[in-house]
């Protein structure tokens, strides 16, 4: 009999971690077979199931990725940008799909993942719901179909605890707008706006970043003219539908040529 999928989850302590853990061990297509948290981390050495404060899992939390990725077809990432350029180079080592949800990229970062995923399937999006990619689609559409009388602005809410701005959905949501324009981002991104910053320019796409509570996650992408204003909206109430997303990803992954994907390529739309 063949076996199911095995799949490492990289900060399995974490928000996303945890949610993922639990998503795991709830679905019929796929095993858990390896957990990794930082090393010093209080979890190394524990069963993940007792940690979580559940019954035990069988899967020792470690802090040795390339141990776990030896015998894992999937590794799922959601931790820090840094960690997300080592666990690439050793996902591909290891010829495992790498689940990137990381945010918070840099163009270093990128190039690190473009070098990897010459060896190994990477697929990366900073947001791995169905409902943000296809608003991401809407998005590019009403960019095309608008001219530059309507002034695009992404506004994004999240919880106390994130820390990179603008979200990783935001930008997604923002390259989105600029290529349905026949821009690039980079000339048109204003984010932050404070003190006297004169009057918009015409073109601009602004960003604007909200971080309270225990906020999921919500972002409106809004085209405003004169007399009359469009908002595309998305809010995500439970991080299921990213894990969801992230799981379908790496059985999708197993069937790819080596590369970098996203989840418009997952979802095929
Ligand atoms: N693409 C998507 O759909 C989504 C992306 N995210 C992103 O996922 C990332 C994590 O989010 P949360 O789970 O809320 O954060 P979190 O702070 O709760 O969890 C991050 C985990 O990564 C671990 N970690 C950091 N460096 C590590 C290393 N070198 N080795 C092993 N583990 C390491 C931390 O100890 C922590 O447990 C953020 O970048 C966030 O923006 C979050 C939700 C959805
Ligand atoms: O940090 C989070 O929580 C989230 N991060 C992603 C982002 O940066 O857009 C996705 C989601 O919005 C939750």
């Amino acid at each position: 009999m063949t076996q199911l999928p095995g799949i490492t989850i990289t900060g399995a302590s974490g928000r996303m971690g945890q949610m993922l853990v639990k998503g795991i061990t709830a679905h019929t297509g796929a095993r858990l077979v390896g957990c990794i948290e930082r090393p010093g981390h209080a979890w190394i050495g524990k069963d993940i199931g007792l940690c979580m404060g559940g019954a035990a899992l069988g899967v020792t939390v470690t802090d040795d990725p390339l141990e776990a990725f030896a015998v894992s077809q999937a590794v799922i990432d959601f931790t820090a940008p840094a960690a997300t350029v080592e666990f690439a180079a050793l996902a591909a080592q290891a010829r495992a799909v790498h689940v990137v949800g990381t945010t918070g990229l840099e163009p270093q970062h990128h190039r690190k993942l473009d070098l990897a995923a010459h060896h190994a399937v990477i697929i990366q999006a900073g947001n791995m719901s169905l409902g943000v990619n296809l608003l991401t689609r809407l998005t590019q559409k009403v960019a095309a179909a608008l001219d530059a009388d309507w002034d695009i602005e992404i506004i994004e809410a999240h919880h106390r605890m994130k820390v990179d701005a603008p979200s990783g959905t935001a930008l997604m949501l923002g390259e989105a707008a600029a290529a349905g324009r026949g821009i690039d981002l980079a000339t048109a991104k204003q984010s932050g706006r404070d003190g006297i910053t004169g009057a918009r320019k015409r073109g601009d796409i602004g960003f604007s970043a909200i971080r309270g509570g225990d906020i999921v996650g919500e972002h409106d992408v809004l085209f405003a003219a004169d007399g009359e204003r469009i908002v595309l909206r998305h809010l995500a109430t439970d991080r299921s539908i990213f894990v969801r997303g992230a799981l379908k990803a790496a059985l999708w992954g197993q069937s790819q040529k080596p590369g970098r994907y996203d989840m418009m390529d997952v979802l095929g739309i």
